[in-house]
């Protein structure tokens, strides 16, 4: 980002007198205090700690300033909420640069599709995207006020949790396509029934620009929740874009679609990926993408690994895969949602939880407060993994019954890793949920490989 210290204070409403600070330019705002480096303004949240406790830390790695909601001795702008603060700046900033604001969800593909159609505006514009799973209230800001300061093109994704979080993320980014990828299955999310799955995706067209676009499936469930005063295409068979000839090799597609001559190819199987890559093209194809780079994009493609996702194991149990970014509020919404979602009939549901790295001297007391995410009503089976998270696995034994949970300890000597996988596939059943969630050093996804 590129704001200065008086501008950015302006723009949050500050409740200081901030004209005596130098008005500095700010590049760069993180709310991970392990991210500040010098120059860096703190944002501190209220995640899993109230990220006020941890100022002094980015004022020692080099924070100039912080946001604050309460005055402070050191160097800040005080402001009512902080997390509001940041939604603010992010859409001010927006507004300033002008970026056009490609908005994706779905409850199934909106990575990919966010990925692909980056790709394709790639080879013509400045682009940007969200990283990861940052596609939340925090998440989104965040994107916008990282994004390079000579991006023209700007593919967000917007993450539902609750009823209004995407109309919140819309007025916000106000996007000039606004993309629904696929409408989802209840039980995956907290809405209890498709239809209000449906009512909230809808509302990425609460900050469509005047003259923008909503690009969406042809599923009629969504058909009570349209905008009447913007252009609409829809999606599916017979619909105003479709795949015309599908062709499944093993490890790629090619298709055809009714608004470009080219034959398309992506180098990943199944269907749903063409459906994602057909709207990635057509998204190209507005913004202006000759029909040889979308092709060429497509055929290079490269998605993004590791997000939250939903995945199969190879006996049917369903797993849920957070091993993106491991901090301790990122464990513990992880954990309410998991533990939301009610077991499959005769399913247990089973976590397993490896070590948040380089949280400093707090990391035994960081660990060992994860013990209030925990629900022995909610989890049958708790595996902890590692060395820092010791402490939670001798909190989790007072509270769980013994036999619910197993410590797997990883030391220089023996790697524990491969022991838990035998246990976990003498464990697992079909019916079975099972949550992993962990730092990407703590290679969890050697259990996906075993297990799926
Ligand atoms: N609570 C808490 C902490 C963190 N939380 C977050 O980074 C965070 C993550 C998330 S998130 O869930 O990971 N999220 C990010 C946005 O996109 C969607 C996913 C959220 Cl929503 C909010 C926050 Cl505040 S990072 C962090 C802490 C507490 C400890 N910090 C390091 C540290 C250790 C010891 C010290 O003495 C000082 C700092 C690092």
């Amino acid at each position: 980002m590129n704001l200065t210290l008086h501008e950015l204070a302006r723009v949050v409403s500050a409740k200081n007198d901030v004209s005596a600070y130098p008005n500095l330019v700010l590049k760069n705002i993180e709310f991970d205090s392990r991210l500040i480096q010098d120059g860096d303004i703190f944002l501190p949240l209220k995640g899993a700690r109230d990220g006020h406790e941890f100022i002094p830390t980015a004022f020692d790695k080099g924070a100039v300033v912080t946001l604050s909601e309460k005055k402070i001795a050191f160097p800040h702008i005080l402001v009512t909420n902080t997390e509001q603060a940041f939604q603010v700046l992010a859409a001010y900033y927006l507004e300033k640069t002008k970026v056009d604001v490609i908005a994706i969800t779905g409850s199934n593909g909106k990575t990919t599709t966010k990925d692909m159609a980056a790709q394709i505006l790639e080879t013509t514009y400045k682009t940007y995207k969200t990283q990861g799973n940052y596609n939340n209230q925090i998440g989104l800001p965040y994107t916008v006020l990282h994004m390079p300061e000579d991006t023209q093109k700007l593919v967000l994704e917007m993450g539902q949790d609750h009823m209004g979080d995407i109309h919140l993320l819309s007025t916000l980014a106000k996007p000039k396509l606004a993309v629904i990828t696929l409408i989802g299955e209840s039980h995956l999310e907290f809405f209890g029934t498709r239809d209000k799955i449906a009512e909230g995706k809808l509302q990425i067209v609460d900050g469509l620009v005047p003259g923008g676009e909503l690009i969406a499936p042809a599923d009629k469930i969504i058909n009570a929740y349209l905008p009447e005063n913007q252009k609409i295409t829809r999606f599916g068979a017979d619909s105003d874009i479709h795949i015309v000839d599908l062709y499944e090799y093993k490890d790629a597609l090619r298709f055809t679609v009714n608004f470009l001559d080219e034959q398309l190819m992506i180098p990943i199987p199944g269907k749903f990926n063409a459906t994602n890559a057909m709207v990635a093209a057509y998204i190209g194809m507005l913004e202006g993408v000759s029909s040889e780079n979308i092709k060429r994009a497509l055929a290079d493609l490269v998605l993004t690994k590791n997000r939250v996702e939903w995945l199969k194991a190879s006996n049917g149990a369903d797993i849920l895969s957070d091993v993106y970014n491991a901090n301790p509020t990122a464990m513990r919404l992880i954990l309410e949602t998991f533990q939301t979602i009610d077991r499959n009939p005769d399913g247990k549901k089973i976590a397993v939880l490896a070590d948040m790295k380089e949280l400093g001297e707090q990391s035994p007391q960081l660990h060992r407060q994860m013990i209030t995410a925990l629900d022995p009503q909610k989890l049958d089976l708790l595996y902890l993994y590692g060395e820092e998270i010791e402490p939670l696995a001798a909190a989790a034994m007072t509270v769980f019954e013994p036999d619910a949970v197993k410590y797997f300890r990883k030391d220089n000597e023996k790697d524990a890793l491969d022991a838990l996988l035998k246990d976990l596939l003498n464990t697992l059943a079909p019916q079975d949920q099972l949550l992993l969630k962990g730092s990407n050093s703590m290679k969890l996804s050697t259990l996906i490989e075993g297990l799926c």
